[in-house]
C-alpha cells in the first residue's frame, strides 16, 4: 500500500548513490585507506594501523567467503582479514581459492591472531554463522568480546541484537547488525545495516566501509525490525533473481536454443535490464511499457505471466521470507 511504502522509504536512509560513493576498483583503495585514524583503538593491543582494522570472520560460509573474498578483490591487505571455519573440506576450498587469505580452524585462535605477538587481535568480528548456531558461538566468545571490546558485526538472518548483546553478557558491547548478501563477492552487493545504542559514528563508519568495500549500496535502517524486510529484498534477492534466470533458460532450452546461448542470452537480460533500470530516468513500470509493443510478443508474455499471478506470488515470497526472519529470532533467539 501506499502508507506502507511511504513509511518504508522515510525509514530506511540511503546514503550516496553508488556514482558518488562507489568507484571501480582501482579508485576503491584510497576509501579504505582513509579511515579516520580513531576509528579501532579501544586497547593497546589492538590493530596499530587504523586504516585497515584487523577483521575476522566467524563463520567460513557462503556469506563470509563472499565478504572476505570482495575486500581482497578490493584491495585490502590479506594479512588484516581472518577467517574461522571447522569443516576441513571447507578450509581446504578456501586456501584453493584464496591462497592469500588467513583461514583458521579455532574461533579463538582466530579473534586472538596465530600468533599474538606479531598478529592483532581482532578490531572488528564478523559473525558469519548459521543463525540457529549463534548462541553457542557468541556464548563461548562472549569473555573475549568483553575484554578485547572490538566492534561486532552480525549477519545472521533475523536474530535480534537484544539477543546477541544477552549472549555476550554486555550491554556495551558495541553491536551492528547488519544484512549483506552474495554479490557482495563480485563487489556488487546491497547491504542493510542497523546499529545499536553503544556503536560510536566512527564504529558506524567502520561498518559501513567495510560493507561499502563489498557493496554498492549501503543502507542504514533506524528500526531494528526493517532488517527483516531488507533480509526479505536484498539478502534472500539474488536468489529470486537466479529462480527467475532458471525458468527462462529452461524455457529457451525448450525452445530449441542451445545451452550456451539459452544461458548467456539469459544472464546478459537480466543484467542488461538491471543496468537500465539502474541508470534510466524512467520508473520500472515505463521501462516495461517500453518493450511492450502493442499486440506484440512481450504483451503475450507478460499478460500470460499476470494471468498466472506473477506479482502476488512474487509479493508472497518476499512477506514469506520476511515473516521467517522473525521467526528465526523466534525460535533461535530466545534462550
Ligand atoms: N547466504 C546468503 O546469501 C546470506 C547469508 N546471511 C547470513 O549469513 C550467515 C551465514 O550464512 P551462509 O554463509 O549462507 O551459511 P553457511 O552455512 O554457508 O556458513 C556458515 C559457516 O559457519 C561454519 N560454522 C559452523 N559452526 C561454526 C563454529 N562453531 N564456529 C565457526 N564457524 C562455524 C559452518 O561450517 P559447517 O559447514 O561445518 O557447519 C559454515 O561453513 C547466516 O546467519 C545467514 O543468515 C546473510 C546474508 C546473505
Ligand atoms: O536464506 C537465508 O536465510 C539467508 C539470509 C538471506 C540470504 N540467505
Amino acid at each position: 500500500t501506499t502508507t506502507t511504502t511511504t513509511t518504508t522509504t522515510t525509514t530506511i536512509t540511503l546514503l550516496r548513490p553508488l556514482t558518488t560513493l562507489f568507484r571501480p576498483l582501482t579508485t576503491h583503495l584510497p576509501r579504505i585507506r582513509t579511515m579516520a585514524p580513531t576509528v579501532l583503538q579501544s586497547t593497546d593491543a589492538q590493530s596499530t594501523d587504523p586504516h585497515h582494522p584487523t577483521i575476522v570472520l566467524i563463520g567460513g560460509g557462503n556469506m563470509a567467503e563472499a565478504i572476505a573474498g570482495g575486500l581482497l578483490a578490493n584491495g585490502y591487505p590479506n594479512h588484516r582479514i581472518r577467517v574461522s571455519e571447522p569443516l576441513p573440506e571447507r578450509i581446504a576450498y578456501l586456501h584453493d581459492r584464496y591462497p592469500t587469505l588467513n583461514v583458521l580452524a579455532d574461533n579463538h585462535v582466530a579473534l586472538r591472531g596465530a600468533n599474538p605477538e606479531s598478529s592483532p587481535a581482532a578490531d572488528v568480528v564478523v559473525l558469519a554463522v548459521k543463525p540457529q548456531i549463534l548462541r553457542p558461538v557468541v556464548t563461548d566468545i562472549a569473555p573475549t568480546l568483553r575484554a578485547a571490546n572490538p566492534l561486532v558485526i552480525s549477519i545472521a538472518a533475523g536474530i535480534r541484537t537484544e539477543d546477541i548483546l544477552r549472549w555476550a553478557g554486555a550491554k556495551d558491547v558495541a553491536l551492528v547488525r547488519c544484512m549483506p548478501n552474495t554479490p557482495a563477492l563480485v563487489l556488487e552487493g546491497a547491504a542493510g545495516l542497523y546499529a545499536t545504542a553503544k556503536v560510536s559514528e566512527a564504529q558506524k563508519e567502520t561498518a559501513e566501509r567495510i560493507l561499502g568495500a563489498v557493496s554498492k549500496k549501503v543502507a542504514w535502517v533506524h528500526k531494528e525490525e526493517l532488517l527483516d524486510a531488507v533480509t526479505a529484498v536484498s539478502g534472500s534477492g539474488p536468489a529470486y533473481f537466479f529462480l527467475v534466470m532458471e525458468a527462462m533458460e529452461k524455457a529457451a532450452l525448450d525452445l530449441g536454443l542451445s545451452p550456451d546461448v539459452a544461458k548467456d542470452l539469459t544472464i546478459q537480460t537480466c543484467l542488461g535490464a538491471a543496468k537500465m533500470a539502474q541508470t534510466s530516468p524512467d520508473d520500472l513500470a515505463t521501462l516495461r511499457r517500453k518493450v511492450t509493443s502493442p499486440k506484440g510478443t512481450t504483451e503475450a508474455a507478460i499478460n500470460t505471466m499476470e494471468e498466472g499471478g506473477v506479482r502476488r506470488v512474487i509479493e508472497a515470497g518476499v512477506r514469506a521470507a520476511d515473516a521467517r526472519g522473525k521467526e528465526l529470532a523466534d525460535l533461535f533467539g530466545k534462550e
